[in-house]
């Protein structure tokens, strides 16, 4: 064998092998399977031209080059000209002559500054395919859209695909701390590593840089939100600084959260005021400093006055005043402050769902304009089911950007399989009304509605240096759903999934049609075992692990699960009407309407508005006990049939991770016979009904659950 040969067939031989843990995500670039399919593609992809102008473009090669050997099993040859076969060709106008030639000038204007084009052209007699954007950020997004269309068995585009992004910034927010723990992380430790960055530059930073680009994602928030100040001095921003060296080329920014108490913890200062002079003065010279690390830095995301976070507050000062005085010391340097909204306190008895519209509404227009107000997509937090938030088209003077959690702390942990696009796709999709019909949630955060600059979506990661990435191989898909929504809202949940279904598994369609199917139900599922009916935070407190929807021993009110359930001996639920906490006030009319009556409230959000009698006919015709009863009953089932469905996949999945799903889903089942049978036996107490004969009865006590503990669950 030429020495050639060889390498390339070691080549080969390593890629193939690497990947069986999940460690390249969706960037896993199997051989096609279709032999008719490779050859077509063999055909069209027969050189490669992308010039050798930045670090960008050089990724985008690599990417090219590492993914088409293995997609297509042979070495795609670079070339400086057209070949007589069909050329790649992938770079901006300026960077490559060819395809300043090639008249897309004006195409390429839909594209902005992040988004591509790719589109079939004849140049100098002979066939190309162009891949191109107007710069270098956008032509590496175009290869990863390229790449994936061989990846999910597409054509090869005929027709031009012009794809910009709807939303500006697109962003994970890691909960790490830096010890490496992480705040409800559920797959493993933190993956930077403090201790041996800024030197050891770990192959994950790149692979995450990699799998961040492919989807679309240009900011990542390092550190928790329940924040360190230590992460501002010296020798944590060198650390800083090489992670963000490493994410440049990928189009990424860094940014960081700030403890709002860092000017006395780290600066010396006897106050955080954000009015006093000296505070504001060491907030210029500590972001001047970070910007001599890293001059491309994104910029603050801040919790303040929530869960015993300092904030303003704290000074009898307002959270604009607070945002602003960061913001103004950004600003010089085109920064940004995104301010969370995720706000609660004791003083506010009634209602959680209340506090955060009540305090920022107010303050509609007194943000400086490089401030985004990061809004939870629900009112109370990350529930399996939330109405969207009403702060959404309540302050049109203030960029409001979407938190999302993909994490999956009320969502079984890194135990469950919950595909969380729909979740995210029903609040994106819902009517805020605040521009009349049509003023969704979707086109408040794109700017859309207001008409913002400033537009974000971001997720709590879901990342940890578990071998897989994600814990559970299927939580992956989360961390791509966002990626994928972040960058266009209208794509369909069954599109993502099967998207990330073919990459990281299989394209065969027996695969994909049950495989869709058992990811686009499966979060219905969990509502429907854990949380039914609009039920909300009745999960064990603290670790919020399981069912303990008898807790009501916390000193906050609204930490115990009976605040949410109020079940008692006339009904259940949370009564958010004028009669009770009024919360629905905080909607639009034509929202309130959809939910104020008992009788046409959509029945997923019932007990969220309404404390409703237990003998109360729902819409099968069953009252709301044995409605309960079906719900939760049903939901457990339906995980066994997760479990027959998956079983019916085996000859499309390798054994590895074909083991790891089977287990987990055993896991899944006994969880959701646990939720079921504890949560049924505990309202049975109130509503003194049976059980409807043909169910089969708990076979534990009441007292048993409510006794077993967790010393092993994450969070504890
Ligand atoms: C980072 O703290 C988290 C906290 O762990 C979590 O239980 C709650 O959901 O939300 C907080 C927040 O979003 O700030």
């Amino acid at each position: 064998m030429k020495n050639s040969t060889l390498l390339f067939f070691c080549l080969c031989c390593f890629l193939l092998t690497k990947g069986e843990n999940g460690d390249d995500l969706w960037l896993r670039y199997p051989p096609v399977a279709d032999k008719m399919l490779q050859a077509s593609y063999r055909y069209h992809v027969s050189a490669l031209m992308v010039p050798s102008s930045d670090a960008t473009l050089n990724i985008a090669r690599q990417e090219l080059l590492n993914g088409l050997s293995r997609l297509l099993q042979t070495q795609v040859p670079a070339t400086a000209t057209l070949r007589q076969d069909e050329t790649v060709i992938a770079g901006t106008a300026q960077q490559c002559p060819l395809i300043a030639q090639a008249n897309i000038a004006g195409l390429l204007k839909a594209a902005g500054n992040e988004g591509f084009m790719i589109v079939p052209k004849i140049l100098q007699g002979k066939r190309c395919l162009l891949i191109s954007g107007n710069t270098s950020i956008g032509v590496l997004y175009g290869v990863f859209h390229f790449l994936r269309l061989l990846q999910t068995a597409q054509p090869i585009p005929v027709q031009p695909i012009i794809s910009a992004p709807k939303i500006q910034l697109r962003m994970l927010d890691h909960w790490d701390n830096l010890n490496r723990t992480v705040e409800r992380g559920y797959a493993g430790f933190s993956i930077w590593n403090w201790h041996t960055l800024p030197t050891y530059i770990d192959q994950r930073y790149i692979d995450y840089a990699r799998a961040n680009a492919s989807i679309g994602i240009n900011g990542t928030v390092l550190t928790n939100v329940n924040a360190n100040a230590t992460v501002l001095t010296p020798a944590y921003l060198e650390k800083v600084k090489a992670l963000a060296d490493v994410f440049r080329p990928y189009g990424i920014r860094v940014y960081l959260t700030a403890r709002f108490s860092a000017p006395m913890e780290i600066g010396g200062l006897a106050t955080a005021d954000p009015l006093n002079d000296s505070v504001r003065g060491w907030w210029k010279e500590k972001i001047k400093e970070i910007y001599s690390y890293i001059p491309d830095f994104g910029g603050f995301l801040v919790k303040a006055n929530s869960e015993g976070q300092p904030g303003p507050q704290d000074y009898h000062r307002t959270h604009a005043d607070g945002a602003n005085m960061l913001a103004d010391a950004i600003a010089p340097y085109k920064g940004i402050v995104i301010w969370r909204a995720f706000v609660y306190s004791h003083d506010n008895p009634i209602d959680r769902h209340k506090q955060a519209y009540d305090d920022f509404v107010p303050l509609d227009g007194q943000f400086r304009p490089n401030v985004l107000l990061q809004v939870k997509n629900g009112a109370i937090d990350f529930m399996p089911r939330e109405p969207f938030h009403p702060l959404f088209g309540a302050m049109p003077k203030t960029p409001l950007m979407m938190e999302f959690q993909l994490t999956q702390e009320y969502l079984g942990q890194g135990t469950s399989l919950v595909f969380l696009a729909p979740l995210f796709k029903e609040t994106l999709e819902s009517d805020t009304y605040s521009k009349g019909a049509g003023s969704t949630v979707a086109k408040v955060i794109d700017g859309s509605v207001d008409q913002h600059m400033l537009s974000g979506m971001a997720g709590v990661a879901n990342i940890g240096n578990d071998i897989n990435w994600c814990g559970h191989p299927f939580a992956q898909a989360n961390w791509y759903a966002l990626g994928r929504l972040a960058w266009d809202h209208t794509l369909s949940s069954e599109q993502i999934a099967e998207e990330w279904l073919r990459m990281t598994f299989s394209n065969e369609l027996t695969f994909l049609k049950s495989a869709t199917r058992l990811m686009l139900e499966s979060r219905d599922i969990i509502v429907q075992y854990s949380n039914p009916i609009g039920l909300h935070h009745i999960m064990g407190t603290g670790h919020h692990y399981g069912p303990a929807p008898w807790v009501n021993n916390q000193h906050r009110p609204e930490w115990n699960p009976v605040y949410y359930h109020k079940a008692d001996s006339t009904g259940i639920g949370f009564d958010r009407t004028a009669t009770g906490s009024n919360a629905l006030a905080q909607y639009q009319p034509a929202v309130r309407r959809q939910w104020e009556d008992i009788h046409t409230c959509d029945e997923k959000y019932l007990l969220w508005f309404h404390h409703v009698q237990w003998r109360f006919r729902m819409k099968s015709g069953r009252n709301l006990w044995e409605e309960l009863c079906y719900q939760y009953y049903t939901g457990a089932d339906r995980v066994t049939g997760m479990q027959h469905t998956w079983e019916s996949l085996r000859p499309f999945v390798d054994p590895q991770r074909f083991a790891q799903v089977t287990m987990l889903l055993k896991i899944q089942q006994q969880e959701a016979t646990w939720w079921r049978n504890a949560c049924l036996l505990y309202f049975r107490t109130f509503s003194h009904m049976p059980l409807p004969a043909d169910y089969t009865p708990p076979d534990k006590t009441l007292e048993y659950y409510k006794q077993l503990q967790f010393p092993f669950a994450p969070g504890n």
